[in-house]
């Protein structure tokens, strides 16, 4: 029988999170922005981390930052972004903002001397990237980290150990759907091309990462891509889709392997089972699937099919109480910082310029121009 009973336990511990007791030193956390996702992705979290401390904060409207500094216990406001970085108070910035603006304050925050948190996609372009990946190289003693936080979670952990099992053989295809319902208003930033949107980089940072990793390898080329919902407002703006993607053989094989993705912001309410996002690897002998990889820490499902007996086995792994997949992050994050030591999932160099090659790529083939 499936967990479902918990679910509600799982919910509740996850948002209503016992504080932990801090460590005497902290690492000090400074946040870019008072944005939506802040409090799920590190305020909520940090409760959850002994060794981690949100200390301040800066929006472009500072009401607006100590209206987000008092509602969560952030004891430093800072006037601009800018002086939040410089301040020693702080010794490592959470940077949740719109894309196009993670480029230049993750190398200013660099340049200060923070360590870096960087919301998904870490950039524009893969110009960018490699850019940024060079900074970095430059400052060996400083994290910085793209928070593909389902990368943390010990079920995404347990299916990319299946996928590379003897016991169902190499990969040979995989694919990757994140559907979200159209929640976003037309004026979101994930719609607003100066600001680097559209579905490829927002949901598509995700499918097409997940891909790659599961490969464990960058694609050669994007055989095919489609876009099956624009933005009313802009022809630059991909809402939904689809791209296939062709990699190099396995060691030992002839043959490309191949993956699929298909992401939306804007798919529709009358296809609800679509929201269910999944990874899938197929091997010749079997088909494994993650069922809400994004989100696991509410409900997930890892199911293997033997593709000649049809017999079907499953597989969960909850870990910590309360943790989600930000914890997870955050986890890895500080041990990065305090040891140096990358957990399982950890987001290297290469791959962060991966991640924006392929997104390039993809928008390449759709004859869309790359995000600037
Ligand atoms: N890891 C995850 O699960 C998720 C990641 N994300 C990523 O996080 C980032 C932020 O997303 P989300 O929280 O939804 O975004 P919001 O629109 O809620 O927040 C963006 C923040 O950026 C700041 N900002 C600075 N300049 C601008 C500008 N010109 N226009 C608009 N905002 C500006 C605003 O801060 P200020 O308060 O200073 O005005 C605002 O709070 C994105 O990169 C997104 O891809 C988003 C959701 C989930
Ligand atoms: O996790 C996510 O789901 C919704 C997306 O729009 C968001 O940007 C992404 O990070």
């Amino acid at each position: 029988m499936t967990s479902y009973p918990n679910i509600f336990t799982r919910l509740w511990t996850a948002f209503k999170p016992t504080p932990v007791r801090k460590t005497e030193n902290p690492l000090r956390f400074g946040i870019l922005g008072a944005a939506k996702i802040t409090p799920v992705a590190l305020i909520l979290p940090a409760n959850q981390i002994p060794d981690v401390l949100v200390v301040a904060v800066a929006a472009r409207d500072k009401a607006r930052a100590e209206a987000f500094a008092k509602k969560h216990g952030i004891p430093n406001v800072f006037d601009d972004y800018q002086s939040l970085i410089e301040s020693d108070v702080v010794e490592a910035i959470y940077i949740p903002l719109p894309n196009g603006l993670h480029f230049e304050w993750a190398k200013r925050a660099l340049e200060a001397g923070k360590h870096v948190l960087l919301e998904k996609p870490s950039v524009s372009n893969a110009t960018q990237a490699a850019e940024l990946i060079a900074l970095s190289a430059k400052h060996p003693n400083l994290i910085l980290l793209e928070a593909f936080h389902y990368r943390f979670h010990p079920a995404a952990t347990r299916f990319y150990d299946l996928t590379r099992s003897a016991t169902y053989g190499p990969l040979t295809h995989v694919s990757a759907r994140l559907f979200i319902p159209p929640i976003f208003p037309s004026t979101d930033i994930r719609f607003d091309w100066s600001l680097a949107g559209g579905t490829t980089m927002d949901t598509g940072a995700y499918t097409l990462n997940s891909v790659r990793w599961l490969l464990g390898a960058e694609p050669v080329r994007v055989t095919s891509a489609a876009v099956t919902k624009f933005s009313k407002t802009h022809d630059q703006i991909d809402v939904e889709t689809t791209a296939e993607l062709e990699f190099p053989p396995a060691a030992g094989s002839d043959t490309p392997r191949t993956a699929t993705v298909e992401h939306s912001l804007g798919s529709s309410w009358l296809s609800p089972s679509r929201f269910l996002g999944f990874l899938r690897a197929e091997t010749e002998t079997h088909t494994l699937i993650y069922w809400n990889f994004i989100a696991p820490y509410f409900w997930h499902s890892i199911r293997i099919t033997d593709k000649a007996t049809n017999v079907v086995s499953y597989e969960k792994v909850y870990g910590t109480t309360g943790w989600t997949t930000y914890t997870y992050q955050l986890e890895a994050f500080v041990k990065a910082v305090r040891t140096g030591e990358k957990a399982p999932g950890w987001i290297t160099d290469e791959e962060l310029v991966g991640n924006m090659t392929a997104i390039d790529l993809v928008y390449e083939k759709l004859g869309l121009l790359k995000r600037e």
